[in-house]
């Protein structure tokens, strides 16, 4: 029997065994307690008294009166020790939570919580094991206690905000997942679900399981981040498209393409954080996704109207001169060619202002459509402006190539285009810059491209032109005229000249045509058809032209002072014609210099006139209203019908140059002037031959009843004295 060991008391053999286990007992820190074979605690040490709160005096001696701590009516684990009674039995009071120990035989463990100890509740583990005598007999058990109240609340807490974390990712409406420091899918939320299509039980566990909707074979990116990598590494798997977050330490966010999600293809823009333990090192990750697919498609939609033609759905300027700029450095690299065509639809004007602009439109998508089929997939098409395209030929292989690509565009392109009913055939003119022969930078070569294309349409329809040094000039020369143009008038460098207008039958000098001259300071005199167009384009011809009308106002009250009649006209661009000004320029230069003897005449073009018809015969009314005459001039070069004619208020058409030039040429121009002529006869209005050099021609225009002309035959355009010398001598 093993009794407690009492003060002054001597100690037989097994009491002096009983003071070792005494001694044993007393001097481990382990809350250590023994029962004897009658349950009855012999041994309570001061770590149990510690633990327990419970002292030995009150447990020492007694079986069950650790009841009051030990709430569960049960017996404690060493009583059943004692008892040696079956396992089955030990489940019945520790039901599931005791185990058999591994290390000492005979012996069971198990944890449970004690509400009622005196310093609190608590949870133990414990652990009984028998005391045998020398035959084997249990005489009683031994019970070591542990303390693990600490540990069982940090699991706790562990698992509550496991459960916290499982919560907020479950109930957040934006898809988001986590994944472990193994890189196995921890959470996976409904949204992500919904937005992946991908289950929860699909994904949990596993780590591998992205391969669907990822079809590249990279990591997500919160196995990035759970591996720590470096910007570098990051950068391989998402070249251009991440950045490092700006508001959480670690975290990476990038947007990317996902073709393979539910309902289809989706943009993606995720964030993916690192969670950290504790001690801050990274156990985990989570991303969240966004679905900005909406938001892409838009951008890209802007993108898209940005750099391409609405009508064509062609690359516009701005794209087209950003893939030249790419494809040039590229050619420098590989040195290979590259050529650039420009293609201008001939006669486009007159198909839409003669069929309208739905027309127009059609043979410009028509021809877009034809342009780029003819090229390869690496080339770009675009189209610059209303019936202007260019094309980018990447690495032709010389050229011969090019020459053979412009060839069959021309075919292509004048192929017959059906438009409400009708066949048109539209031709195209072609002109083409190589590069590195004829210049190594976008700007030089859509330059040259663009003189060989004008030079190409100079020397006829519907053929093509390769650029030339001579070109160059050309285009180094207007490019000197639009910086030059912009002080010409300050510095007075212009001049109108007068060309005579005369009677046929009797010679007598009924009027003149103001023609303007620039006295260019290095240029030497540079004719309108090398400035006008420049001006029209920058605007300069608006004050130009004001000048002008001044001028030849002023000279024309001159010539007129003494009661003398005469005819004094000036041309009008479109740009002059169209701008609100006019009418009120034009009322006052009269009233400033108007005598009654002179008749002030403007020259417009069927062009001018026939862009927006109704707008066009309002502002005609209006300068008829003023007492202006009105000529249409280069008559028969356009498409004006009879029936727009009339309703222009004209007092007199012009003949123009080309016909008169090709009378008696064989080219049946005599029919179209004689028409003319009883065209205007029957409208009632006066006719004009203009650019008339030979007695033959004025002879065939006398016969035909055509009154006036003006001409080389007559005099070419003189300074303003010269044309007053000569109207002097006028009879
Ligand atoms: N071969 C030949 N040519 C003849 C003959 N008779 C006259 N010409 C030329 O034919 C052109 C007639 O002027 P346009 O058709 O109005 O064509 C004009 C007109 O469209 C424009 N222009 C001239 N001055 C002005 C101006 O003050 N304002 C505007 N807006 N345009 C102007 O420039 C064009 C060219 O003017 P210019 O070089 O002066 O050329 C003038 C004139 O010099 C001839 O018998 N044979």
């Amino acid at each position: 029997m093993i009794q407690p060991h009492g003060d002054g008391v001597p100690l037989s053999v097994p009491e002096q065994s009983d003071d070792w286990v005494h001694q044993i007992v007393h001097g481990t820190p382990v809350p250590t307690f023994v029962i004897d074979a009658n349950h009855r605690v012999t041994h309570w040490n001061p770590a149990c008294e510690a633990v327990t709160g419970c002292p030995a005096s009150a447990v020492i001696g007694t079986d069950r009166s650790w009841a009051p701590f030990y709430a569960k009516q049960r017996p404690v684990m060493a009583d059943l020790i004692v008892d040696g009674i079956l396992a089955e039995q030990v489940d019945t009071y520790y039901g599931g939570k005791c185990r058999r120990s591994v290390t000492v035989p005979g012996a069971w463990e198990a944890e449970d919580f004690f509400a009622h100890f005196p310093g609190g509740g608590k949870w133990l583990s414990f652990t009984a094991a028998p005391l045998t005598d020398c035959d084997g007999t249990v005489v009683g058990a031994i019970e070591t206690l542990r303390d693990i109240t600490a540990e069982k609340r940090a699991a706790q807490a562990l698992r509550e905000s496991e459960h916290r974390l499982a919560a907020i990712v479950e109930g957040s409406p934006v898809p988001m997942f986590v994944i472990d420091e193994d890189h196995k899918v921890t959470h996976w939320n409904k949204a992500c679900e919904a937005i992946i299509g991908l289950s929860k039980e699909q994904m949990v566990g596993t780590s591998d399981q992205w391969r669907p909707f990822y079809p590249e074979a990279r990591p997500v990116m919160a196995d990035l981040v759970v591996a720590s990598d470096t910007e570098s590494k990051v950068a391989t798997h998402y070249d251009g498209k991440y950045k490092p977050s700006e508001l959480i330490d670690g975290a990476w966010e990038a947007i990317d393409h996902f073709p393979y999600c539910r309902g289809g293809a989706r943009w993606l823009y995720f964030t993916a954080a690192p969670l950290r333990g504790l001690d801050g090192r990274v156990v985990g990750a989570v991303e969240t996704l966004q679905d900005i697919s909406a938001q892409k498609n838009y951008e890209r939609q802007l993108e898209h109207q940005a750099t391409h033609d609405s009508l064509t759905g062609l690359a516009n300027r701005f794209l087209f001169e950003d893939r030249l700029t790419q494809a040039l450095a590229q050619s420098r690299r590989t040195e290979t060619l590259i050529g650039l065509l420009f293609i201008d639809l001939d006669h486009f004007k007159v198909i839409n202002d003669t069929l309208g602009h739905a027309a127009g439109d059609k043979v410009v998508q028509t021809t877009a459509q034809r342009i780029a089929k003819a090229v390869r997939a690496g080339d770009t098409v675009a189209r610059l402006g209303g019936d202007e395209f260019a094309i980018l030929l990447v690495a032709p292989e010389s050229e011969n190539v090019v020459a053979d690509i412009i060839g069959r565009l021309i075919v292509d392109v004048s192929a017959p285009i059906e438009v409400d009913g009708q066949e048109l055939v539209v031709g195209c003119s072609i002109g083409a810059a190589l590069s590195p022969r004829d210049g190594t930078s976008g700007q030089d070569l859509l330059m040259h491209a663009d003189a060989a294309m004008y030079r190409a349409k100079e020397s006829g329809r519907s053929t093509f032109q390769f650029f030339t040094r001579e070109m160059n000039d050309q285009a180094c020369e207007r490019m000197t005229v639009e910086r030059d143009l912009r002080r010409a008038l300050e510095n007075d460098e212009f001049e109108l000249f007068f060309q005579p207008q005369v009677n046929l039958f009797t010679d007598t000098i009924i009027g003149a045509e103001g023609l303007l001259r620039w006295h260019h300071p290095t240029l030497g005199m540079v004719s309108p058809d090398r400035f006008i167009p420049v001006a029209e384009e920058t605007g300069l011809v608006l004050p130009l032209g004001r000048w002008v009308i001044d001028q030849a106002c002023r000279l024309g009250r001159d010539w007129t002072a003494d009661g003398r009649r005469l005819r004094i006209s000036v041309n009008l661009s479109a740009r002059q014609f169209h701008d609100p000004g006019l009418v009120r320029q034009v009322q006052a230069a009269m009233a400033r210099w108007g005598t009654d003897s002179l008749a002030f005449d403007l020259e417009l073009t069927e062009s001018t006139v026939m862009k927006d018809t109704a707008a066009a015969a309002a502002i005609l009314s209006r300068l008829k209203d003023q007492g202006v005459r009105l000529s249409m001039d280069d008559f028969g070069t356009g498409y004006s019908s009879l029936g727009q004619l009339r309703a222009f208020p004209f007092d007199m058409i012009k003949i123009d140059r080309s016909f008169i030039m090709d009378l008696h040429s064989g080219h049946g121009a005599e029919a179209v002037v004689r028409a003319i002529i009883g065209l205007a006869e029957s409208l009632n209005l006066a006719v004009i031959a203009e650019g008339v050099e030979t007695e033959r021609q004025r002879d065939f225009l006398r016969a035909e009843g055509c009154i006036e002309a003006q001409g080389f035959l007559y005099s070419k355009a003189v300074p303003a004295a010269e044309f007053g010398r000569l109207l002097n001598r006028s009879p």
